[in-house]
């Protein structure tokens, strides 16, 4: 039987601090972020992004120093995304095979700089690489070809590898890539670099910023609704993980964030496996925008979604408010 009112007073437990401290049902903590970071060419460059105020590009000099932030602040990941020079992209990508592309520069740098007290997870899709900011192969028709584009991908992914990656993630949504990537890198000698998969990625109006910052917003013609999920779908989501959990991901991605926090909880419940939602671009320059109009306190808006994350079951967040928030919970 349980009590009602006024046996039971739930404001009881809500009374002091400390008893809420006690009876919190989940916390969040720097162990749970992974921090996105962008790298650009050059030595001594920072570039302030301004869809995304209080983020900028790094040189590799630049990354390997927010790497150490990053490790002094018990930030366990760091998630790497490259700002192509335009001379370097091309319609098939092909600066993604490069075994000295921006990319993979940045990952040994850190690695020499931070041995393993810090993980290196890289994103794969070409749309970094591609002169169409498409995340894959464009045929005649214009249509992103999977089959075409799953090879390059493999080949990207051993690229990354090789030069030292941790954790591989595919972030392009074609079929069949996990399990292509796998079996790449067990062949490979790679049989301890694990599988991010963005496995529930929307067609969503969030990533806007992050097209700036790696340069492809005024390339990407048209959408890219042919291969990300439509906003609409949740059924389909729960068919996407559990395809890439039998292809071989460790782990799973849901993305945006808060906009498809369902998306997390279902997943989670279906499977049990490890979810990590990434609070997008978007959702990163609206919380600065209502920061900036006297909406709302910077602190408690970070400290606040990205414990939501947690209460819906996530292992961790990739945010870009991933220095500040550590520092907030370090103190
Ligand atoms: N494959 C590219 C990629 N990887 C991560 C993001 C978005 C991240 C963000 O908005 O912060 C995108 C953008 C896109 O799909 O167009
Ligand atoms: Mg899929």
């Amino acid at each position: 039987m349980i009590a009602s009112y006024p046996q039971a007073r739930l404001r009881r437990t809500r009374a002091t601090a400390w008893s809420r401290a006690l009876h919190r049902e989940v916390l969040i903590t720097p162990a749970d972020l992974i921090w996105p970071l962008f790298v650009t060419e050059g030595s001594g460059v920072e570039q302030p992004i301004a869809s995304l105020p209080g983020v900028s590009r790094w040189s590799v000099d630049g990354i390997v120093a927010r790497a150490r932030e990053a490790v002094d602040l018990g930030i366990p990941c760091l998630a790497l995304f490259p700002n192509t020079q335009a001379e370097r992209r091309s319609d098939d990508g092909r600066e993604a095979l490069n075994p000295d592309n921006l990319m993979c520069r940045a990952i040994k740098a850190i690695r020499d700089a931070c041995g393993d007290a810090i993980g290196i997870l890289t994103d794969v899709a070409l749309d970094p690489y591609t002169s169409h900011g498409q995340d894959g192969l464009v045929n005649t028709a214009g249509y992103v070809e999977n089959d075409a584009t799953v090879d390059v991908l493999v080949g990207q992914s051993l690229n990354q590898a090789a030069a030292g990656a941790d954790i591989i993630a595919p972030s392009d949504m074609m079929d069949g890539r996990v399990g292509a990537i796998r079996d790449a890198l067990e062949r490979d000698g790679h049989a301890n670099v694990q599988i991010m998969s963005y496995a529930a990625k929307y067609a969503s109006a969030f990533y806007g910023p992050f097209r700036d910052a790696v340069g492809s917003r005024g390339l990407l013609k048209g959408d890219k609704k042919t291969y990300q999920m439509d906003p609409g779908n949740a059924e389909e989501a729960l068919r996407e993980v559990e395809l890439d959990l039998a292809e071989g991901a460790d782990s799973v991605m849901v993305k945006p964030g808060l906009p498809y926090l369902d998306i997390a909880v279902r997943v989670k419940e279906a499977f049990g496996v490890p979810v990590f939602a990434y609070q997008v671009s978007g959702e990163y320059a609206m919380i600065e925008a209502a920061v900036a109009a006297g909406a709302g306190e910077r602190d408690a808006l970070v400290l606040e979604t990205l414990l939501a994350f947690k209460r819906a079951g996530c292992s961790g967040v990739l945010t870009y408010h991933a220095a500040h928030a550590a520092r907030l919970l370090g103190a």
